[in-house]
């Protein structure tokens, strides 16, 4: 039998390296993306960049996972559905996505892993995105995929995720998030942001956040791990300079940063501040795009995430698994806003949660806003 500890090492490891090549793939189109005129850029719809990326790291990811998960019916969540790359009109992007893919698939070795015979032609592509059309559930082994987390951050320039994660029998059991932007210094995260806030209205070329990271961990490890992005001609070898992350030991909410959506329409910012307040917390908020909250508060930037969406907005699991479990091993908490850790076991969204997401460096800090949000919930008018 094979023993506790290497149990999902293969999954976990094949994870990992794909999604260091969808951090790739994503690097050359923002590249591409940030060269060419900006309402371009902004489109979320037929073949503006974003949605090539989009695409193109589903159908990379899919046609990964089948192809190295072989004799397993592999079954994918993800956020795109296959619709718009049906109609007729969408005969550019459908190629624009082949060409990406191709691309990208042509470096696998240089990850250690296979490229494909002869390049993907467009069915074989089409196929792969289709595949990714699970529901989850609370049955069976189900990959999470959200290509490319933080569309805005995105097309700005700034922070974006790649997250991939593994449900079996509706448990978490391991995440991986690809943090293109992210820098694996803080230190070069604070140079960037500042070199960002001179320019605030310009696309910001991604050359300038040094290499991005690549977090994460498996259900019951008790740890979490960050790698280095790699560029230029350098080979990936595993563990690639892993290094184990953990949240911050800060537990005085006055010493605490929290973090929360850049955008007011993905999370109720006039409650979170009175929270914070009310709990203590001095700082000004991060804004931060995209699942990089989770990896903020997985290796110790900030001390809390919080989200609290306008009601009845449904939270998909895509946006959350990852970064859920790295946080989890790297000694954090999250849960919705009764303390109830989340359930991904319910099919495409956190059916049932309560009211928000909550994710603490540790129980001291979670414990204190749980109790604020009950203080002031009656009176929030939410
Ligand atoms: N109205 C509303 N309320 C709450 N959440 C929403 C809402 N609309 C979208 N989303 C989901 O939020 C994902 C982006 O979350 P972020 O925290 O990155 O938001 S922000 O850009 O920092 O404001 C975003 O993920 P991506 O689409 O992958 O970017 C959405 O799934
Ligand atoms: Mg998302």
């Amino acid at each position: 039998m094979m023993e506790e500890k290497d149990k999902y090492g293969k999954e976990l490891d094949l994870a990992v390296r794909i999604v260091h090549m969808a951090c790739s793939l994503c690097q050359k189109v923002q590249q591409r993306l940030v060269s060419t005129a900006s309402e371009q850029v902004l489109a979320k719809d037929d073949d503006s960049p974003v949605t090539i990326a989009d695409w193109g790291v589903q159908a990379t990811v899919s046609w990964l996972l089948s192809e190295f998960l072989e004799g397993q019916n592999v079954s994918i969540v993800a956020e795109e559905d296959v619709q718009t790359l049906s109609k007729s009109d969408a005969a550019n992007l459908l190629a624009a996505v082949v060409n990406t893919v191709n691309e990208c698939l042509a470096e696998a070795p240089k990850y250690g892993l296979q490229c494909p015979k002869k390049a993907l032609g467009t069915s074989k592509i089409l196929e792969a995105i289709s595949l990714c059309n699970s529901n989850g559930g609370p049955t069976g082994r189900h990959w999470v995929l959200d290509p490319i987390d933080g569309t805005l951050g995105f097309v700005r320039g700034d922070q974006y995720a790649v997250a991939l994660a593994l449900i079996e029998e509706g448990k978490l059991v391991l995440g991986v998030l690809g943090c293109p932007n992210y820098p694996m210094e803080k230190e070069l995260l604070n140079y960037n942001h500042q070199r960002l806030q001179t320019v605030p209205t310009s696309p910001t070329p991604s050359d300038i956040w040094e290499k991005g990271c690549v977090m994460y961990a498996k259900r019951g490890s008790g740890q979490a791990w960050m790698q280095p992005l790699i560029h230029g001609d350098t080979k990936f070898e595993w563990p690639n300079s892993a290094r184990l992350i953990q949240v911050s030991p800060v537990d005085d909410p006055s010493l605490a940063t929290f973090c929360e959506p850049v955008e007011k329409a993905n999370s109720n910012q006039l409650f979170t501040a009175g929270l914070a307040n009310s709990m203590g917390i001095k700082k000004q908020p991060m804004r931060v795009h995209s699942m990089v909250k989770y990896a903020a508060i997985a290796r110790g930037d900030a001390e809390v995430f919080i989200k609290f969406a306008r009601s009845g907005y449904k939270e998909k699991i895509w946006d959350h698994a990852a970064g859920v479990v790295i946080v989890e091993e790297a000694g954090g908490v999250v849960t919705d806003a009764g303390g109830i850790p989340l359930d991904f076991s319910r099919g495409l969204y956190l059916e049932g949660l309560d009211r928000g997401i909550i994710a603490c460096s540790g129980p001291t800090l979670h414990n204190k806003i749980i109790g604020a949000v009950y203080a002031s919930w009656d009176s929030s008018n939410l």
